[in-house]
């Protein structure tokens, strides 16, 4: 008798190397979290490491923490934790502000960075949309245009006018991987600049900044870096970039000498110089404690257990969900997957809705995708099992809004 999946989800599970990272996070049994893709679940030791940070960093020693507790340093010191995760040396990741606010120092600062003949800012036509308004009005106020171009035709869209391009390594809905190597080597071709944003990749699978020759990069950490809700985002600029980045924000945490506090601004020299004001200090540090998970984990072997997590689910999907039913779009080829699997399907917020009800917690991108995040770290193949099996459930027996 051949292997069910059921069986084959046990056997997988019982070789995973990673299997044993998911009793360091808060999940309960009952459910199966597929949705770390937009809010990582909770680290269970950063509890009682936010206590101690409350009660007796800020409660007892107040302003001392700044120092003492190295408060002041932290958004350098974070971002030295999260380079070896996207491949970069240290000196080059600095955390602070939301993606939304990085994404305009980034695009400002490629512009400003770039030769004055050149007038044009590529932008990802598929990108999250935070990313295409931050964008546009950088342009307006840069004096650039911009022009959506679809991530694959960016090679052929660069050309001596093109200051940059902002592109998303992995799409937010479809869950489909761009050509971070192959994009930026044809962007510098044409003399621009690569500003990618990592929020669906910086954890899930290998980035090489530093290998690939990115200029600037920014990303989340509350996807799969598990920062927790708005915890606070990153800034990547190459060190080869750092004496001449021009922030579009230049405040008194950049300067290089802030408590001296002069009228007149003279950026600091790093990765400090994209800081701007006080740092969030409690989500900073709930998020400095969340990377402990990481410790002694390699992003390779993340990356292999994704891929081998997202075949799984699907070929579960194919085989319980009946024909017709849902229809992938997130791609096959290995290359081009990033680690959430997106099904559109009819009915889709009714379905995701049942899902969830269920203990199945995707999330729904309006009108018909279902999207699936497969977080190695705490994500089984028992997990993908269940999930295919309640969505086939959902799909064949109801409930009565799915019929209409
Ligand atoms: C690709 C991408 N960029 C940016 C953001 C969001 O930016 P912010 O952290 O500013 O909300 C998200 C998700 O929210 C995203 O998926
Ligand atoms: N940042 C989010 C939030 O504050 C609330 C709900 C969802 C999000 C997300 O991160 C959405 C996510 N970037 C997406 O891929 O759609």
């Amino acid at each position: 008798m051949s292997e069910t999946y059921g069986e084959k989800a046990a056997r997988l599970d019982a070789i995973d190397e990673l299997g044993k990272h998911r009793e360091k996070f808060a999940l309960d049994a009952g459910t199966v979290y597929l949705d770390g893709n937009s809010l990582g679940a909770l680290p269970a030791h950063v509890p009682a490491r936010m206590a101690d940070v409350i009660t007796r960093e800020w409660g007892e020693l107040r302003i001392r923490s700044w120092g003492e507790s190295g408060w002041w340093t932290a958004p350098e010191r974070i971002g030295d934790r999260i380079a070896p995760i996207v491949g970069a040396a240290p000196g080059q990741i600095v955390v602070g502000d939301s993606t939304s606010v990085n994404v305009f120092k980034a695009v400002v600062a490629a512009a400003r960075l770039s030769g004055e003949d050149r007038d044009e800012i590529l932008v990802d036509a598929t990108t999250f949309p935070t990313d295409g308004y931050i964008a546009e009005s950088a342009a307006r106020m840069t004096g650039h245009r911009i022009v959506p171009v679809e991530p694959a035709g960016m090679a052929d869209a660069a050309g001596p006018r093109t200051a940059a391009a902002l592109v998303n390594h992995v799409d937010y809905r479809s869950g489909r991987l761009h050509d971070l190597p192959g994009i930026t080597a044809a962007l510098h071709a044409a003399g621009a600049l690569a500003v990618w944003d990592l929020c669906h990749s910086a954890g899930a699978l290998p980035v090489g900044l530093d290998a690939h020759g990115v200029d600037l990069a920014v990303g989340c950490t509350y996807k799969y870096l598990n920062g927790g809700p708005g915890s606070p985002a990153y800034l990547y600029v190459a060190e080869r970039h750092q004496n001449a980045f021009d922030s579009p924000l230049p405040g008194w945490n950049s300067h290089t000498d802030p408590f001296a506090m002069t009228p007149g601004y003279e950026a600091a020299a790093g990765a400090v110089r994209g800081r701007v004001g006080t740092p969030d200090i409690l989500s900073m540090l709930a998020l400095e404690a969340a990377l402990d998970v990481w410790d002694g984990v390699a992003i390779e072997d993340v990356r292999a257990k994704s891929l081998a997590l997202t075949d799984f689910f699907l070929e579960c999907v194919r085989a319980y969900v009946p024909e017709g039913r849902v229809r992938s779009v997130t791609p096959d080829t290995h290359a081009e997957r990033g680690s959430q699997v997106a099904l559109s399907c009819e009915n889709a917020p009714a379905v995701m809705a049942e899902l969830i009800r269920r203990g199945v917690v995707g999330d729904l991108r309006r009108p018909d995708v279902l999207r699936f995040g497969f977080t190695p770290l705490y994500v089984g193949f028992a997990d993908a099992e269940r999930a295919a099996r309640v969505l086939s459930e959902v799909l064949t027996e109801g409930p009565a809004d799915l019929a209409s």
